[in-house]
């Protein structure tokens, strides 16, 4: 059934008209036609002298329908999308001859923002939310939101509203002139409805935001404006089009006057929602929406339980960044430390994490102080007789979490969850030796803990489905991304990205350069290379999660033994300002010519070059040789239903590894080069340069059958064969 409809109500003179699409109000192409035949039906009736549009249920509209993104993706067919800038927004609205109010709550994102600008006055409850998205989709604002609100708002603001999706509150809305006035929600209808009657009797203004002027600069100062904003997306927005688009078309309008900048704002929306940019992210923007649906988890009619008081343990960088994103949260947490040095500086840790965000500008100071006030520090287990949950975040060491798993089983409430945040160690041995194992759950925090946006969440066969979903819930409330993974060695992310890692040490030790390996991966859109990871990650980490890799997949590990050769050369990576780069503060890390002599002794010791010599490689073949090896574990992954979903692996590659989003995660991606051309350079590698290559079964019977990674199995049965 469809649910999307445009009603309209005639009150004393005011036609109100109200968008319906639960639950956000998306735009469907259904809503153009209603608010054509509503409008038009206004703009006839005697009896109506003023427009309030409005949206249903508290909220305006969260955008045009993403879902018509996603058709013209999958059958390349761009007839689909409307054109509703001119036809809509500049015919029916704003030129009517009945002035329109936009009535604002609960949200007014992208296209639902866009047709606020077009009506003559906006009225905003509290808090709205306000703001262009367009761009983390692919794309630019296609219904003149490029054009109308550098007029509303002047162009420094709008550029940091539409090119870095910042969105504002109706309050902030109200000083920049976007917004008319804030108004409490329950005098939202009545306050619109006489602002619409009083532009009719022109007691207010009759404002057409196209046509004001008086918020643009002079045209030098324009420019000046633009040529900055141009350098700036240089920097953030590598490999997408749509930041310079973007600037390309408010430029047309500012030279050539906003109907212009209109005709090219709607000719280059249309070409942007067909790049390779907007299909990733569209499909990155689902991906994230899908994982809160687990089958036998969220479908089966359980409530969460509320989680009040959490106590973790350990206060290093994990536990105290895992201690910062509840407290930020007004989530009470107790910090457990073995000794007073260390609670101390896990305390610190903590401190130092949230004032961090407020000299970002992340944070105010009050929420800041209010946050702190929520964490205590803790030396034994007498307080942990009333938490909701406990998160063990200390070193890799499955004796020791078998022995706190032990002591938290008798030290906690029956009803608390035990949660540990391994990286890679199975928890199945982590709570062996415990008769809780229905409540014990991997809660898988990335570094920083407090920023980085993923959790995983892995749920062992004795996990109970309600512990999972309050963990999800929890996960939610502090803002984190949760993905629901099955238990393994790694589970799913570290897992899929173990030969990340891998392949780019065996590259060097096939005779690549290490910073070139650094610089191509960057190109391709990771923010930083491996090597320069595995400085900032510290080479603790590397040792002892290539020790677990190699236990459970020795076929497919490349034994390095450049990592402690560095160790023993006193180089512990940004830890101590030595490793593969340099680190002094302030200033970017520099490739160190020092680990030159080190890299040839690893060689020296390996000796894998093919006769000797360096293996002479083009930079798509560098790129190839990491990410490839990457997509075959991902596969496993896939083919052992450690993931519920394809797209479930593609989300936590963006948001755990930072893949870049607009190529829509690690399988989609891999969909992008096809199983036959994976599978085929794979088995050339693992020819030339041994087992590590080797192409996965899934691998080979997707390439085999010409079957898209991402398809579920049971496509894999009725799929044609293709070879
Ligand atoms: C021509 C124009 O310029 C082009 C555009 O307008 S492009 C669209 C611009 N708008 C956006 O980018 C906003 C996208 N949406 C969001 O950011 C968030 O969904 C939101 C802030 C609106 C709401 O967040 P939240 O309350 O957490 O709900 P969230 O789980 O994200 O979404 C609820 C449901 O609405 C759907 N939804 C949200 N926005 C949608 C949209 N614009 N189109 C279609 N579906 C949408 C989600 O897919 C989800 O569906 P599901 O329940 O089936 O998974």
């Amino acid at each position: 059934m469809n649910r999307a409809r445009v009603t309209m109500e005639v009150i004393d003179g005011v036609a109100i008209v109200t968008i319906s699409n639960p639950p956000v109000n998306a735009l469907a192409l259904t809503i153009f036609d209603g608010l054509k035949e509503k409008f038009s039906e206004a703009m006839r009736r005697d009896d109506v002298k003023a427009i309030v549009l409005a949206g249903n249920a508290g909220r305006f509209s969260g955008g045009f329908d993403i879902n018509v993104f996603e058709t013209v993706h999958k059958t390349g067919d761009i007839s689909v999308l409307p054109d509703t800038s001119i036809d809509v927004l500049v015919n029916v609205i704003e030129d009517g001859k009945k002035p329109t109010v936009a009535a604002l709550e609960g949200l007014a994102l992208g296209g639902g923002l866009e047709l606020a600008l077009g009506c003559h006055a906006r009225i905003a409850a509290p808090k709205t939310q306000l703001g262009l998205p367009e761009l983390t989709l692919g794309v630019i604002p296609g219904s003149g939101g490029t054009q109308r609100l550098p007029r509303l708002i002047g162009l420094p603001k709008a550029l940091e509203i539409i090119l870095f999706s910042r969105s504002v509150t109706s309050e902030e809305g109200k000083k920049l002139g976007l917004v008319d006035a804030v108004v409490p929600s329950g005098e939202l209808l009545k306050v619109s409805r006489q602002w619409a009657l009083d532009i009719a009797d022109r007691r207010k203004p009759w404002i057409r935001s196209l046509h004001s002027i008086d918020k643009l600069g002079s045209l030098p100062e324009m420019h000046a404006i633009i040529k900055s904003a141009r350098q700036q997306v240089k920097q953030v927005a590598k490999n997408m089009p749509q930041h310079q688009a973007c600037l390309d078309v408010i430029e047309e309008g500012i030279i050539h006057g906003g109907y212009h900048g209109l005709l090219k704002e709607s000719k280059v929306f249309r070409e942007l929602v067909a790049t390779d940019a907007s299909k990733g992210l569209v499909h990155a923007f689902f991906a994230q929406r899908a994982t809160t649906k687990v089958p036998n988890i969220s479908d089966i009619g359980l409530k969460p339980r509320p989680i009040k008081k959490v106590a973790v343990i350990g206060g290093g960088l994990m536990g105290s960044g895992i201690a910062t994103a509840l407290i930020l949260s007004d989530i009470y947490v107790i910090l457990k430390e073995i000794n007073s040095e260390y609670l101390l500086k896990g305390i610190k840790m903590v401190e130092a994490n949230v004032r961090g965000l407020v000299s970002r500008k992340k944070l105010v100071e009050d929420k800041a102080e209010k946050a702190l006030l929520m964490l205590k520090g803790v030396l034994d287990y007498s307080e942990f007789k009333d938490v909701d949950m406990v998160i063990e975040a200390v070193i890799e060491n499955i004796p020791l979490k078998r022995k706190i798993f032990g002591d938290i089983e008798k030290a906690c409430p029956p009803h608390c969850i035990l949660a540990s945040n391994t990286s890679t160690i199975d928890l199945d041995i982590v709570g062996e030796k415990t008769k809780s194992q229905d409540r014990i759950v991997g809660a898988h925090f990335f570094s920083p803990a407090h920023v980085m946006p993923l959790l995983e969440i892995i749920r062992t066969d004795k996990t109970s489905p309600q512990v999972v979903l309050d963990l999800m819930a929890v996960g939610k409330i502090i803002k984190k991304v949760p993905v629901v993974v099955g238990n393994c060695t790694g589970f799913a992310v570290n897992r899929t990205f173990f030969p990340y890692s891998q392949s780019a040490h065996l590259l060097v030790h096939l005779g690549v350069d290490l910073f070139r390996i650094d610089q191509l991966i960057r190109n391709f859109g990771l923010p930083i290379g491996p090597f320069e990871l595995q400085d900032l990650a510290g080479y603790g980490v590397a040792v002892a999660t290539t020790k677990e890799f190699s236990l459970t997949f020795p076929d497919r590990t490349f034994a390095t033994p450049l990592v402690e050769l560095l160790i023993e050369n006193g180089r512990n990576g940004k830890n101590n300002g030595k490793g593969y780069y340099t680190y002094e503060k302030g200033s970017k890390p520099k490739p160190d010519p020092a680990v030159l002599p080190i890299i040839e002794e690893s060689r020296r010791l390996t000796n894998i070059m093919p006769n000797g010599k360096p293996i002479s490689v083009t930079d798509e073949e560098v790129v190839e040789m990491i990410l490839f090896p990457v997509v075959n574990e991902a596969c496993r992954v896939l083919d052992d239903g450690v993931v519920v979903r394809a797209s479930d692996l593609d989300i936590a590659s963006v948001l755990g590894m930072s893949f870049p989003s607009y190529r829509g995660g690690i399988i989609f991606w891999a969909d992008t080069i096809g199983a036959d051309r994976l599978y085929r350079s794979l088995q050339k590698w693992s020819e030339a340069y041994g087992k590590f290559f080797k192409p996965s079964k899934y691998l080979e019977e997707r390439a085999t059958r010409g079957i898209p990674l991402s398809a579920p199995a049971s496509t894999a049965s009725v799929a044609r064969p293709r070879l």
